[in-house]
């Protein structure tokens, strides 16, 4: 906290920024063929912070076209991976430099505060960058049990073209999940941000420039998904994507790729993520603690967010009260000002769309009013296990209480749904919290703590949460890669039985 600013530190810097709004394609900035514009917008003011290139299919397939030419002459493709790793670490030093900016430009773009931009996103990106970088020379690839006259080689190869389409929660973070195992495994990317917060991606493809790696590796194609992320997905010379957004969008590209190259994709979708809280929980405080993180960090937009308090009727309302209390402990208001934790949803229609959850028949403990593209913590207490608010995604910052008799009830109303992402469960018994995390279908379970991970273990849902591979861990790496196996004949001529 003491290296923040003020917020009138932060306004200056704001001010002063140059913000990047043009494609960026085989190594500079290019307006859309088209010449069509976008607006993107603040959030938070509802001002128009710049007029962003509206890119279409013809951008794409020139895009794609450098990707595929910078792939194919193994400028990058072909490199040492420890030359790739030295670029990568490049690039992270200077978002490190240039990480006040950064905070600021995320801020701005999406409503989050600059606390969590800078505590958070930022470092985190750079950790992300470094960690996918310091790996890439340290991945061996194998030898199979074989006889005396042969040797079969099973080695990782990059995948070629990849597509990263990505949402607008985490601008920063969610390039780097892509960017940092993508690039290490020396593929060449087309980054398609999404349109509410397209602005930082652009800023680190110019910084990826500087830090030397080559045009055409690192491109970003700005626009809708209909216009940039439909021609990405059904193109033909595209040969893989990473999605990380709603199931709906998720569904379209497969079925984009069952209609085009069959290219493969990886999701990494919705949640309805439970927090499980057995009557045996210790420390009633810190489980409060982190319901509230869990429910209400960057504004409930996360895909992991525990949206489903599921407590045991004996400890209700002792963690309840709890709960409030650490509720209040989260100001909201202006995300430039950085004692806020709570800013503004990433848009008008964003916040539309969360004001019609907001109380509907449920018992509202605390919050439910929104004005001007901010919503309070809400915590609604919810009987009716089919309530939207307990079926639905809502991504915004709305905790559904949900009271059970028993354990198994619990881990039942956990699995009580459509989504498999992430969940936590509290308990002091080591047997509940082990048979619990395993009888909850998720990517991801916490135990006594809410969280997502960290950049070396693998994140991605069950059921329609995700599909195909993983993102963080050595494991996203198998995304970006492909297995080829090399026989060679060992044997000698007069060995040979081909006649
Ligand atoms: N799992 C997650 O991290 C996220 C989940 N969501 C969920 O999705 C809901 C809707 O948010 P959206 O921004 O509309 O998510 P979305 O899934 O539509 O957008 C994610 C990305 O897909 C692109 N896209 C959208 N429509 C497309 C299409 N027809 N073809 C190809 N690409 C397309 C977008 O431009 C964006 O880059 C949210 O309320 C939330 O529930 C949203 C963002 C992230
Ligand atoms: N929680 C990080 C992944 C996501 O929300 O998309």
């Amino acid at each position: 906290m003491s290296d923040l600013l003020t917020t009138e530190e932060y306004k200056s810097i704001a001010a002063g920024l140059n913000l990047p709004t043009q494609a960026f394609i085989d190594g500079s900035f290019r307006p859309a063929m088209s010449g069509k514009t976008f607006d993107t917008i603040n959030p938070a003011t509802g001002e128009v912070l710049a007029k962003v290139a509206a890119c279409g299919a013809k951008d794409v397939d020139f895009a794609v076209g450098k990707a595929r030419d910078a792939f194919e002459d193994g400028r990058w493709s072909r490199l040492h991976p420890g030359e790739r790793k030295a670029v990568l670490i490049r690039l992270a030093k200077l978002l490190k430099r240039n990480a006040r900016e950064l905070a600021v430009m995320e801020s701005l773009d999406s409503g989050k505060t600059i606390f969590d931009c800078e505590t958070v996103d930022v470092p985190e990106t750079i950790h992300c960058l470094v960690w996918h970088a310091e790996l890439i020379d340290k991945i061996y690839d194998q030898v199979s049990p074989a006889s005396d006259d042969h040797i079969a080689m099973i080695v990782r190869e990059p995948v070629g073209v990849v597509g990263l389409v990505l949402p607008w929660n985490f601008p920063l973070l969610m390039l780097a999940w892509k960017i940092g195992p993508a690039l290490a495994s020396g593929c060449s990317v087309i980054v398609k941000p999404a349109e509410e917060t397209s602005l930082t991606a652009l800023r680190v493809a110019e910084l990826a420039m500087e830090a030397g790696v080559p045009a055409g590796v690192f491109n970003v194609v700005t626009g809708t998904g209909p216009e940039v992320g439909e021609p990405l997905g059904r193109h033909g010379d595209v040969d893989m994507i990473s999605f990380t957004g709603s199931t709906e969008t998720g569904r379209r590209f497969l079925r984009y790729a069952s209609e085009s190259n069959l290219k493969e994709v990886t999701l990494e979708m919705g949640g309805k993520n439970p927090a499980v809280v057995l009557d045996d929980a210790e420390n009633l405080d810190r489980v409060a603690a982190h319901v509230v993180n869990g429910a209400f960090w960057n504004m409930g937009e996360n895909c992991s967010a525990s949206s489903r308090l599921i407590v045991q009727k004996g400890i209700k309302d002792e963690l309840q009260k709890r709960i409030l209390a650490h509720v209040r402990e989260w100001p909201m208001g202006d995300p430039l000002d950085p004692v806020n934790r709570v800013g503004a949803l990433v848009s008008k229609a964003h916040f539309d769309k969360v004001c019609t959850y907001l109380g509907k028949g449920s018992n509202v403990l605390m919050g439910g009013k929104a004005k001007d593209g901010f919503v309070e913590p809400t915590v609604l207490d919810i009987t009716d296990r089919d309530a939207v608010q307990v079926r639905e995604e809502i991504f915004g910052p709305v905790l559904s209480v949900l009271t059970v008799e028993s354990v198994e009830e619990a881990i039942e109303l956990a699995n009580d749904t459509e989504y498999g992402l992430a969940a936590s469960i509290f308990t002091s018994n080591l047997k509940r919290a082990i048979r619990g995390a395993r009888a909850i279908r998720a990517g991801t379970v916490t135990v006594n703590s809410f969280g997502e991970g960290d950049n070396s273990t693998p994140f991605g849902g069950f059921k329609q949460s995700g599909f195909g591979g993983r993102d963080n861990g050595i494991q996203a790496h198998d995304q970006y890669t492909r297995i080829k196996t090399i026989w060679i004949d060992l044997s000698d001529d007069e060995d040979e039985a081909v006649d």
